[in-house]
Parts: C-alpha cells; structure tokens; sequence
C-alpha cells in the first residue's frame, strides 16, 4: 500500500499493492493495521454503497458533533471524482479542496478526515462508489455546503447544467451564506 500525499495534510490518497496472476488480480482493499495503525487513527465502523449515472453529484455532505464522520472512500465500477473540503474554522487550509478521480481502473482511495465536506459526482456512465465511515449515519445531524458554491473554486469537471443532485442537495447553503454549519478546527474536528 502506497500513501500519497495531497495538498491538504490530514488528506491522503491510498494506493493499493495489485498482485496480478494469469488469473487475474488480488489486493487488500483494507487492513486495519496498515491503515488505522499506521496512517490514521480511527475506527470504521459502517460501510456504504451507492450506484449513480454519470453526472449524478451526491455532495457536499458532512455530519456534525456528536456524529462528525471521516470516510475512507473507492469506486469499483466506472469511475468518479471525490472531493474533500475543509471546513474547519481556524484551519490554514480552510476552504480548500482536494480532487482525485477514483476508478475502478486505478484503485485508488482517498481518505476523508472529520471537519471535511465530502461530494462525488460520477464521469463514467455508471459508477459504483462505496466508503466506510468512522460513525454511525444520523439523520439529525446531517448538514451540507451546494456544490455551487463558486467561492469554493471546485472544477466538478462537467458545466453545472449536466450536473443532477437531488432537492436537498440543490438547496444546501454556501459558506458565504452564513447558513453553512462550520467545525473548530481547535475543537469539533476531533468529535
Ligand atoms: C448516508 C446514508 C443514507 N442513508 C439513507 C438516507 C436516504 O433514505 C438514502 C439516501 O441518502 P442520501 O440521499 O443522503 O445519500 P447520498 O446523497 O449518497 O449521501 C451520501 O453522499 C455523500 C457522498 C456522503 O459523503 C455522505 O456519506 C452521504 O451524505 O439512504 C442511510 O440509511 N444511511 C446512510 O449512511
């Protein structure tokens, strides 16, 4: 497994070891010890999964304290772009983003951290993503920044018009708004 550093220290970028054989392939898609060890200290304890058509952005969703989750996310048909944004008040990296198109082709995961907005829109033209979270989904404490939210500078690598989010997606707040529920970077980003 290789780790891949990106703009934002607490993002990383997993790469697995692919053993091939005349058969096919076989790689650790996770191991605690390598990863929760070693990497990031946390627990997962859920495991999700969702098929979309392409142009389909599911985003930028994040929960809050008591319920703030990190996600350890891969796409295994198709591919997808992930997108983490960091909305930790105080956060020298406050407002920035990293993307990193997942596929089923490259294997690829990326890790993101409590304190971070979390979107994915599918390229291919279907695209199934699955993610493990480090606490449970709840409902109440779900919240969310619009994927429009041109401040936020994110090339979703498609024009807005081909992009299909669902009502409550559409109606999320931008940062600018005030309406946007934000973490301490000194406090909520590790609840
Ligand atoms: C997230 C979640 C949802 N649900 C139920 C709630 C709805 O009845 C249905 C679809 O939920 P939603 O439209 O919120 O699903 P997505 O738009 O894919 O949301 C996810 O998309 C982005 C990528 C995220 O990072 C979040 O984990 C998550 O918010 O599944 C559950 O039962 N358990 C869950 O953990």
């Amino acid at each position: 497994m290789h780790i891949i550093e990106t703009a934002i220290p607490e993002v990383v970028i997993i790469e697995p070891r692919v053993i091939g054989d005349e058969r096919g392939y076989f790689f650790e898609s996770f191991n605690n010890n390598k990863f929760c060890e070693s990497v990031v200290e946390t627990k997962f304890v859920q495991d999700n999964e969702s098929k979309s058509r392409r142009g389909v952005l599911r985003g930028l969703h994040y929960q809050i304290p008591p319920f703030c989750q990190s996600k350890l996310a891969r796409v295994v048909q198709g591919s997808a772009l992930d997108v983490a944004v960091d909305i930790r008040k105080g956060s020298p990296t406050f407002g920035q983003h990293v993307a990193v198109v997942l596929s089923a082709e490259n294997k690829r995961q990326l890790f993101i951290p409590r304190g971070f907005a979390h979107a994915v829109i599918t390229l291919s033209d279907e695209a199934i993503f699955q993610y493990k979270v480090d606490n449970f989904y709840s409902f109440e404490h779900e919240r969310g920044v619009s994927f429009q939210d041109d401040a936020l500078n994110i090339d979703w690598h498609m024009p807005y018009e081909e992009i299909i989010v669902s009502e409550k997606d559409a109606g999320l707040p931008t940062i600018a708004s005030g309406n946007a529920y934000l973490f301490d970077y000194s406090k909520d980003y590790y609840q």
